[in-house]
């Protein structure tokens, strides 16, 4: 069987342009769920590659004060810690006009995701879902948020029926302990964005989609596939 996967490209010369034009179609989707309720969802991923994007977001003209930004996943350590997401969100995004959102952090304190893991739930459960974007990166062994090839908790977070919206994860080329969004939640969204930079990027990407090798198997093919909007990809060399 073959799965056809609905993505559409947007290239650009560099990392700002792509900023730009990635924070600009953002803004615009909190835009219009904000006339449509009374309050936008956003979830972002960590990181290095979203800094310049973040930053250039939260400079956008728009009511921040009714929008709340969460993580599609988390390194399970403490905000005070270099690596931690929430830290990165809060000092390129929740900065200048974004300052007014409101963020729902994934790490509670707990020693581990899994003590952790039920108080990140029901803060994910306490959100009025779809998102207004969801926008996720890729690193090059194929994941994407924590779904990283040979994790513990893989084949649970993939799963369409799962009832969880967050479960932890454990790999081999995940660092520290994390926490994800499962697929289902992450895939309850308006728009879905995946920023990649570099061609080494862009040349997993392509195989995934085209389900060649090892690459059948990376867990972007899963997520761009199961989305039930085609995902908007924004790359630049
Ligand atoms: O916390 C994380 O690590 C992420 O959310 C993860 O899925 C990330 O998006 C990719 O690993 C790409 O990371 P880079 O942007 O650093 O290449």
């Amino acid at each position: 069987m073959t799965t056809s996967i609905n993505v559409t490209t947007h290239s650009f010369a560099d990392g700002h342009a792509l900023a730009l034009a990635l924070a600009e179609r953002v803004a615009d989707r909190l835009r219009a769920g904000l006339l449509e309720r009374d309050f936008a969802l956003l979830a972002v991923s960590g990181g290095r590659t979203p800094l310049r994007f973040f930053e250039l977001l939260s400079q956008a003209t728009l009511d921040w004060s009714r929008v709340q930004v969460t993580l599609v996943d988390e390194r399970w350590v403490d905000e005070s810690h270099p690596r931690s997401n929430a830290r990165l969100v809060r000092g390129h995004l929740l900065q200048n006009q974004a300052a007014a959102a409101s963020f729902v952090p994934l790490y509670t304190g707990a020693a581990t995701p899994e003590e952790g893991q039920a108080e990140a739930g029901r803060r994910i459960h306490a959100l009025p879902l779809p998102f207004d974007a969801v926008v996720l990166g890729m690193g090059p062994d194929g994941h994407t948020a924590s779904f990283f090839p040979g994790g513990d908790q893989l084949a649970a977070a993939l799963d369409p029926n799962q009832p969880s919206g967050v479960l932890p994860m454990r790999a081999p080329g995940a660092g520290e302990p994390r926490i994800t969004l499962t697929l289902p939640t992450l895939l309850q969204t308006r728009h879905l964005f995946l920023h990649i930079e570099g061609e080494d990027k862009r040349d997993v990407l392509a195989q995934a989609r085209l389900g060649l090798g090892e690459a059948a198997h990376y867990p972007v093919r899963v997520v761009l596939a199961r989305s039930p909007v085609p995902a908007d990809v924004y790359w630049c060399p």
